[in-house]
């Protein structure tokens, strides 16, 4: 390019669909976030465990933000279009349309989300079977991956949904074939969730010995016999249909598609930290661990050899970074059980019209509220009585534990907004003791991390990203673009369009792609202070003692 004349501008867009919402994102070749739109997606819980959403609503609302996102844009330096998603599993009969995953039979509700705990005797059963698959898992499969689903449907709806049914779909990969017609799979999505190997494809004595066997039958083509890279192209891109839906070219390239944590890990775990002072400058991207965290929290860090951590998912090859295997810790509810212990306080409507009075999402105002009650002390120490087991839906890791339940010590009788406010405080730190053991489970087995690379609607609050600093003892990075799972969905589309020639290689390409997608880091940088007390310090590792196999 000569001098002077400005590069011809090139528009990546990137979906992501959360648990409670729908995200689209224009992202330019530089990394800059253009234009967001969201809109809030349906989701039912018809009986206790069972959570179900429908994809036609998802699809739609994805319809909606980019039209949004791409509006007033020269459509035709439109490059490229990456979905990533949470992994629920779509099921869809023969001729592609939505089937019932419910004793009503209600169609539009076709989706076993990914929190949805209905397989537990499942899940249970598949455990015992001590496959040799089952050490990919962290050695023990969880009720939220698609096996123990799957067993479900075809022992509860045999008739109505497990015999009709022709495709079983990771979520994202249903937003990819919804896209383009085609239904190859992501190897992101069969590696982390349905038990594929990267290296010797499906087990077919796993699937006979749990009793689907019916898979192997027919060589897997309901569950995905094509499987392909996340970033690689799909087909011919979008199809004329998908191309009106979305408000895109018809043929704009496609990517076969990530689970959205890994897209968010994909969007930060290569920043560029130089001049910051951080200790992980100028050390292997495998010491970083990234955390997304929105409705669950998920910890993804990776490794040059396989690292086999009990209770933590994983080691996954070539599933997030390519040629990288990746180990996966998670806390199954973390913004959903903030929400959950806040709306649910006798003086949630309080909250709710003070903060609505200062124009204040109810956390700022919290926040707020907890820094004015502190008095001389941290406001860490505020919770000295107060302590939270936060595994209200499970214990995802290290302990892969379905049966733990929450608690909390230290109640009184009080219900005004200063004991909301420590509740809260006291929620968001037991969440972040989670991340701490998961790092320690990490660590035994022989990962080595030194910096947390946090991304997700968890880390717009500040209380969150600094009690994580606080409790790990390690500095936190956000990215300077907040959105990096969508950033992450968007570098798929790069990949896709074929100006970026992959995804791979940390050290080298994923560091300079990300930062010239992402854009420069964010100073924030959250150092650990001294704002715990020794007592919730105790009390966590009490109970996590107590509850260790
Ligand atoms: N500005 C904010 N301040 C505090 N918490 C936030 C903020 N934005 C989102 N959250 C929290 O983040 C969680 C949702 O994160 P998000 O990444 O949108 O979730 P998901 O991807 O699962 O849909 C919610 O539980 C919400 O409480
Ligand atoms: O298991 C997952 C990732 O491996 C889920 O997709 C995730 O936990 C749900 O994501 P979110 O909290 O962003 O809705």
């Amino acid at each position: 390019m000569s001098g002077g004349e400005p590069e011809p501008r090139c528009y990546y867009v990137g979906v992501d669909v959360g648990t409670g919402s729908v995200r689209a994102a224009l992202v330019d070749q530089r990394g800059a976030l253009l234009a967001f739109a969201d809109q809030p997606i349906d989701k039912w819980e018809p009986q206790f465990n069972h959570h179900e959403q429908s994809s036609e609503n998802i699809w739609a609302a994805c319809c909606v933000v980019t039209k949004k996102v791409v509006q007033g844009i020269d459509r035709s330096q439109i490059r490229g279009l990456g979905f990533d998603a949470t992994c629920s599993l779509v099921v869809l009969d023969k001729q592609f349309r939505p089937l019932p995953v419910n004793h009503e039979g209600d169609f539009h509700r076709n989706i076993i989300m990914w929190l949805d705990h209905r397989a537990i005797s499942q899940v249970q059963k598949i455990n015992e079977t001590k496959h040799r698959v089952l050490q990919y898992v962290g050695g023990m499969m969880s009720v939220e991956m698609q096996a123990p689903k799957l067993l479900w449907l075809k022992e509860n709806l045999r008739e109505t949904c497990w015999d009709k049914a022709g495709h079983f779909f990771d979520l994202p990969d249903f937003l990819s074939w919804k896209a383009t017609g085609v239904t190859a799979r992501s190897l992101c999505s069969l590696v982390c969730k349905w038990t594929y190997s990267a290296e010797k494809g499906w087990d077919d004595s796993f699937w006979k010995m749990i009793g689907l066997e019916d898979f192997v039958a027919d060589n897997y083509s309901k569950i995905g016999n094509e499987v392909l890279s996340p970033g690689a192209s799909l087909g011919s891109g979008l199809t004329p249909e998908a191309a009106r839906e979305l408000g895109l070219p018809v043929g704009t390239a496609v990517a076969a598609s990530l689970i959205d944590a890994h897209a968010g890990g994909l969007g930060v775990i290569g920043a560029d930290v130089a001049g910051h002072g951080l200790i992980c400058e100028g050390q292997p991207v495998t010491s970083r661990l990234a955390v997304i965290c929105g409705t669950s929290s998920c910890h993804m860090g990776i490794s040059k050899d396989p690292i086999f951590v009990p209770g933590v998912w994983g080691p996954y090859f070539s599933a997030m970074v390519p040629g990288f295997w990746l180990n996966e810790g998670g806390q199954s509810i973390t913004g959903k059980l903030i929400d959950h212990v806040v709306q649910g306080h006798a003086a949630f409507p309080e909250l709710q019209a003070k903060a609505t009075t200062r124009c204040q999402s109810v956390y700022a105002y919290l926040n707020s509220h907890l820094d004015l009650i502190k008095k001389a002390q941290p406001v860490g120490f505020l919770t000295v009585d107060l302590h939270v087991w936060p595994d209200f839906h499970g214990n995802r890791s290290p302990l892969a534990d379905l049966t733990l339940k929450g608690m909390i010590t230290g109640l009184t009788l009080s219900q005004d907004l200063d004991d909301l406010a420590i509740l809260y405080l006291a929620t968001v730190q037991a969440i972040a003791f989670g991340t701490r053991f998961i790092i320690e489970a990490m660590e035994a087995a022989g990962h080595s991390i030194s910096a947390l690379f946090l991304c997700g609607g968890l880390s717009k609050n500040p209380l969150f990203v600094q009690m994580h600093a606080d409790i790990t003892g390690m500095p936190v990075v956000l990215s300077q673009e907040v959105e990096s799972v969508l950033v992450g969905a968007a570098i798929l589309g790069a990949c896709a369009s074929g100006d970026f020639a992959s995804v791979q290689g940390p050290e080298h390409s994923l560091v300079s792609q990300t930062t010239r997608v992402s854009g420069q880091l964010r100073t924030v940088i959250r150092q650990s202070i001294c704002n715990v007390s020794p007592r919730n310090r105790l009390w966590a590792d009490q109970c996590s003692a107590l509850t260790s196999p």
